[in-house]
């Protein structure tokens, strides 16, 4: 403010006059003084002011649907890795359990499955000698797993139960860390340093962290005989494909100084049940101050009752269809495709009245996956008799996903909108860069819109 209040551009103080007396000197440099001392003033009122509007502007509402597993939960940790990173960085402790749960169970999975000759293990497996020696050596881990899931759920025996002596039923829930709405989790399982000096709850999180810190002395034990674990076992289940990453990267995942890259906390995965919300205060320069909250919902089938609350009211839609899904059925009914599930849902999230003013963002997500199937030779075509003929490559996969999705908005949608599609990767942070800035671009535009104009 106090460079612009000069005129025709010419620097600000001007240059001293010639022949200045002392005199002179004070006066001008008092009337100086004055200006400047105006000029921030009004800078500050001005700032004020800006930060006035900002708090006054109604609050961005965004609701995040799709199908379980289609990445919505992911997708939030993007929005709080970009804009928000210090909040993000903070929380990276509490994923480090949740991480450490992911892998404990895949591996606890395994053991079950060399430990069931009734399961037809027999076949598949080796076991010998060295396997038995790893599943003794590994035996501790089952403890480590109820430990970690209690820690995560607040609740004494964890929010799912630990495989037990049954078949266990991988890929499908068993194996899974999920989590209830509202439980704040985070807080429960971080450090010592965020332990609150109060009360009860500060004697439970110090069990809390005491426990957590002996399961990751235990885990730290088991590391080289889980990736000697692994090692006999990678080729052998297909079935786990999804937690492979963990298992190929146990040796560092287990050691007890590991910190959470920003990958393996946009890997980890917890299930969501019921509806979470999270409230983002956004750090970057741009949106410094304002606030997003976002309505994370679980997307499995039981769980889609509760959408409908959080239709009224919502600025935005992010849909999230997993597009790698076209040869996989919905875990809760083996008899559905679960592309057919998902554009279904699509179908339905448009015609729905409440959300007729809301602006329509859709991901077409895990592309990474479609691509790695198509190249595999897994053909789409067998799976969506209506695109026989075409290429099995991921740009005319996507693009007919895209255009058939587009037409169901197009004749579905109570009124015309536009509608923004993005062929998406979210565990890819540089690939999400320029989708997120388009998302939260389309977003504000259609606030601005709504609080202006409307
Ligand atoms: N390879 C790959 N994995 C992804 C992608 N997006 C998400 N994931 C992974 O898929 C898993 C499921 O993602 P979530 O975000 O938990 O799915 P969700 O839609 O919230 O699922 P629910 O909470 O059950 O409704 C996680 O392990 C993610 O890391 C992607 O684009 N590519
Ligand atoms: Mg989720």
């Amino acid at each position: 403010m106090f460079r612009s209040m000069s005129s025709n551009n010419a620097a600000w103080p001007p240059p001293p006059p010639a022949n200045e007396t002392e005199s002179d000197k004070a006066t001008r440099l008092e009337a100086e003084h004055e200006a400047k001392r105006i000029s921030d003033e009004i800078d500050h009122a001005l700032e004020q002011e800006r930060q006035e509007l900002r708090k006054r502007r109604p609050q961005t509402k965004i609701l995040l649907l799709g199908q379980s597993e289609s990445g919505k939960s992911t997708m939030i940790k993007n929005f709080q890795h970009k804009f928000c990173p210090a909040t993000f960085l903070a929380e990276a402790e509490a994923w480090r359990t949740v991480i450490h749960l992911n892998l404990v169970r895949y591996v606890n999975y395994i053991l079950e499955l060399l430990s069931i000759p009734a399961a037809g293990i027999q076949g598949r497996g080796h076991p010998d000698k060295d396997n038995r020696v790893l599943q003794m050596r590994l035996s501790p881990l089952k403890h480590v797993e109820v430990i970690l899931a209690r820690a995560i759920s607040g609740e004494p025996f964890g929010v799912s139960s630990p495989i037990g002596d049954k078949v266990p039923s991988f890929p499908g829930r068993s194996t899974e860390v999920c989590i209830r709405g509202g439980t704040a989790w985070k807080s429960l399982v971080r450090g010592r340093e965020s332990l609150d000096s109060s009360s009860e709850y500060t004697s439970r999180s110090s069990i809390v962290v005491d426990e957590l810190e002996d399961a990751r002395r235990i885990l730290d034990a088991c590391k080289d005989d889980i990736v000697a674990l692994w090692k006999i076992r990678a080729s052998e289940e297909h079935d786990l494909d999804h937690a492979r990453y963990f298992l190929d990267n146990a040796a560092r995942v287990a050691d007890i100084k590991y910190t959470p890259t920003v990958e393996d906390i946009l890997r980890a995965r917890l299930r969501t049940i019921g509806v979470e919300e999270y409230r983002m205060s956004m750090e970057t320069s741009m949106e410094k101050g304002v606030d997003w909250l976002f309505y994370d919902v679980g997307g499995a089938r039981s769980q889609r009752t509760a959408w409908a609350s959080y239709f009224e009211d919502v600025n935005a839609v992010i849909f999230l269809c997993p597009i790698s899904c076209f040869d996989q059925q919905l875990e809760e009914d083996a008899m559905v495709n679960r592309l057919t599930d998902s554009i279904d849902l699509w179908t339905t999230v448009c015609k729905s009245k409440l959300l007729a003013n809301a602006i329509f963002i859709l991901l077409l997500n895990k592309a990474d996956l479609l691509r790695a199937k198509l190249k595999a030779g897994i053909m789409f075509e067998d799976f969506v008799s209506s695109y026989r003929g075409r290429p099995n490559k991921l740009e005319h996969v996507g693009e007919y996903i895209r255009e058939h999705m587009k037409a169901a908005h197009r004749s579905y949608s109570p009124k015309k909108r536009p509608l923004h599609v993005h062929v998406t990767c979210a565990i890819d942070t540089k690939l999400m860069s320029n989708v997120l800035n388009d998302i939260r671009d389309a977003i504000l535009i259609t606030v601005l819109r709504q609080t202006t104009f409307l």
